[in-house]
């Protein structure tokens, strides 16, 4: 049986849990004849489905690995072809003087979309990757894919891990960025799941950073961290000079992680590397695991909604940063971006290594969310205030953002009311009052 690229991939993307395959069985060896025939038939039938369901094509990839049928649900993608190049090319070419080629991770993704529209918008050229994992309901990433077709943008199918896909696409356009959004978000999913915040988070990681290191010339890159490696930490605001070797999750551990691989790899190779520590991003076409996003769906639809409280009565709150001021923070990190300094695997010199806060400096408590939501949705809401579980869940953040602002001028303008209404007025325009189903 010849292994493919993908069966080194240690995890599973999305909802999947690793399951041992179905085609490995356990047979006892009888003496008799008909036994043995039997046994025979058996691994024969069993090494022509392996072979079937592992075989690897040059043409085709899945977005996922080797012990692959617990991942049934993921599409099966197929890259490769003329027709594909060029798309692929046409979605990359930079439309202005001066303009980015930039390969977008995650596009699909909430924030990915939303960066994406807003690069190409100005001229730059931009593909997209995304393996349109089921974390979360993915008709909602093809209806963001719809988007950004409109808008001219092409998203690749495929993993982060996929090797031979990334060198694929580095060999057919010279990007001059990345904009690094695919990772497994969620801090509490990852108890259930853990492995699959390695595969992305840090195994994915590592297969774009070594792609990247090798093209030439080297791409900059702009790569989402998160507010939540401030972890346990107690003195407000956070300051990207605070520790941040306490987490609270293992999402948290694994974009701390991805922090510490960034410097090996600004160190090593002279990759030019920012990663943004975003805050608790929310807004239309966000992501239905986050709480705002369920609580709207919860309180239309008259169910109790969990509020979260720490110990003695303690107010858990978050410094919930909109949007579009997320994407403007992407675009300045991507703007005062210096080029990376080596080629080919060898670095040439010192490189940028920058880790940016951006927030919205303006921490808001659980339950003042709440309230917002039902004045907007004029619909009271069924509150069952709990204790925080200990689940990954930090009381809470705020983020000083004065390197930012000081680097590329970073200033959040959009205030949790005003934000919350968009996001309201997108929610009630894409799923109606409550009444069409959403996963
Ligand atoms: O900044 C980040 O880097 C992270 O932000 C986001 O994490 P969080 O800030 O935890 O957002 P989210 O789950 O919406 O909970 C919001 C609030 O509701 C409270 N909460 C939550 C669930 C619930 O049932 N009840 C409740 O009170 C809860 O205690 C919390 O106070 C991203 O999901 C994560 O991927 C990462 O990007």
């Amino acid at each position: 049986m010849s292994s493919s690229h993908m069966d080194n991939i240690p995890s599973t993307p999305g909802k999947f849990k690793m399951e041992k395959s179905p085609y490995i069985h356990r047979f006892r060896l009888h003496y008799s004849s008909l036994a043995k025939l039997t046994f025979w038939s058996f691994v024969f039938m069993g090494l022509i489905l392996v072979f079937f369901f592992k075989s690897p094509s040059s043409k085709s990839t899945s977005s996922s690995s080797s012990s692959d049928l617990s991942r049934r649900s993921l599409k099966t993608t197929s890259w490769g072809g003329p027709v594909w190049e060029k798309r692929v090319k046409s979605s990359a070419r930079i439309r202005t003087r001066n303009g980015f080629s930039v390969l977008v991770t995650g596009a699909a993704g909430f924030v990915g979309t939303h960066v994406s529209v807003a690069l190409k918008r100005r001229g730059d050229g931009v593909l997209g990757l995304d393996n349109f994992n089921d974390y979360y309901d993915p008709n909602l990433k093809r209806s963001r894919q719809s988007l950004l077709e409109r808008s001219g943008i092409f998203i690749v199918e495929g993993d982060i891990n996929d090797v031979a896909l990334l060198n694929k696409l580095f060999d057919l356009n010279p990007f001059t960025h990345v904009v690094h959004l695919a990772a497994q978000a969620g801090v509490r999913y990852a108890m259930e799941n853990p492995s699959s915040y390695v595969h992305s988070n840090i195994a994915g990681f590592v297969n774009l950073l070594e792609t990247c290191k090798n093209s030439n010339p080297q791409p900059a890159i702009i790569w989402a961290s998160s507010s939540s490696v401030y972890g346990l930490n107690t003195k407000v605001p956070f300051s990207e000079k605070d520790r941040t070797d306490q987490p609270a999750s293992l999402y948290a551990a694994t974009k701390k992680a991805g922090e510490e691989i960034a410097h090996t790899y600004n160190h090593i190779y002279g990759l030019s590397l920012t990663g943004l520590r975003f805050f608790t991003v929310y807004g239309p076409w966000g992501r239905p695991d986050m709480a705002y996003f369920f609580f709207t769906k919860d309180i239309l639809r008259g169910k109790s909604i969990p509020i979260f409280e720490a110990a003695n009565h303690g107010t858990v709150a978050r410094d919930f940063t909109y949007i579009d001021d997320i994407v403007k923070g992407c675009l300045g990190a991507l703007d005062t971006a210096e080029k990376s300094t080596g080629s080919g695997g060898k670095k040439r010199g010192p490189a940028q290594l920058r880790v940016f806060n951006l927030g919205n400096t303006s921490p808001v408590p659980v339950s003042d969310l709440v309230s917002i939501l039902e004045r907007l949705l004029k619909v009271k809401a069924k509150r069952v205030v709990m204790k925080l579980p200990r689940n990954g869940d930090v009381q809470f953040t705020h983020a000083n953002i004065s390197f930012a602002r000081r680097e590329f001028g970073y200033k959040p303008t959009t205030d949790l009311q005003t934000g919350l209404k968009k996001f309201v007025r997108w929610y009630l325009s894409y799923y109606g009052s409550g009444k069409k189903s959403e996963q």
